[in-house]
């Protein structure tokens, strides 16, 4: 049986590092990468990633797959959601200044948060619906601990742990992540669809 290829578009190579080690080698699909700087589109996230792949669809002209990720507050009705990409941009998250998120929240008590990542599938023909899987990890925004080297790892600390996704172990956050639960979905309905083939 040959595997069929699947390209994710992404021009992030920490998400890349993480979808290859959570889809390890149980997926029917061979996952190659090809690094594009898609557009930051705006909106509801599923909007938003249906957008982002159909535009990845039109340069890879066959089958693909992107994600979006949002880091949700509460107490903003969920702000900054999909624009954290700008936030941490512009608050210079390399150091001290991931503490900005933390103090975003500084009037609120509450400080709960959650991360959702949203993957998206296109087959590739224009005409074929694009098809969504969502995972999300709640918890709340801390000052920054551990590890500077992804986004707002640092700020996040997963309800019922004592640690940040930055302080935690790889494996660990892969297990719990939202981009875990996602993947979790993507490789369910992969499974199902190439069993009744
Ligand atoms: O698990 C994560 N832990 C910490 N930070 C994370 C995570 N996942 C995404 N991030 C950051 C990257 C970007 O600053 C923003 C999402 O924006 P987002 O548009 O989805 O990512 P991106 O532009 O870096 O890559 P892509 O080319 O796939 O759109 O949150
Ligand atoms: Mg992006």
């Amino acid at each position: 049986m040959t595997t069929k290829t699947l390209v994710f578009v992404t021009g992030n190579a920490k998400k890349l590092e993480e979808v290859t080690q959570i889809l390890g080698k149980s997926f029917p699909f061979q996952l190659t990468s090809t690094k594009i700087d898609l557009p930051e589109y705006q909106g509801e996230p599923g909007d938003i990633c249906v957008a982002k792949c159909r535009e990845a669809a039109k340069h890879i002209k066959g089958p693909v797959i992107i994600e979006d990720t949002c880091l949700c507050f509460n107490a903003l009705g969920g702000m900054p959601g999909p624009y954290i990409k700008w936030f941490l941009d512009k608050l210079k998250p390399e150091g001290k200044c991931l503490v900005c998120l933390h103090k975003l929240l500084a009037g609120f008590e509450d400080k709960s948060a959650y991360a959702l990542c949203t993957f998206a599938y296109s087959s590739g023909d224009p005409d074929d619906k694009i098809l969504l899987f969502e995972g999300r990890t709640d918890g709340k925004i801390v000052q920054p601990r551990g590890s500077t080297d992804f986004g707002w790892d640092p700020c996040f600390q997963p309800d019922s742990f004592k640690e940040t996704f930055a302080e935690m172990k790889k494996e660990t956050k892969n297990s719990i992540s939202h981009r875990y639960r996602a993947l979790e979905k993507v490789r369910q309905h992969f499974s199902q669809s190439n069993k009744q083939r």
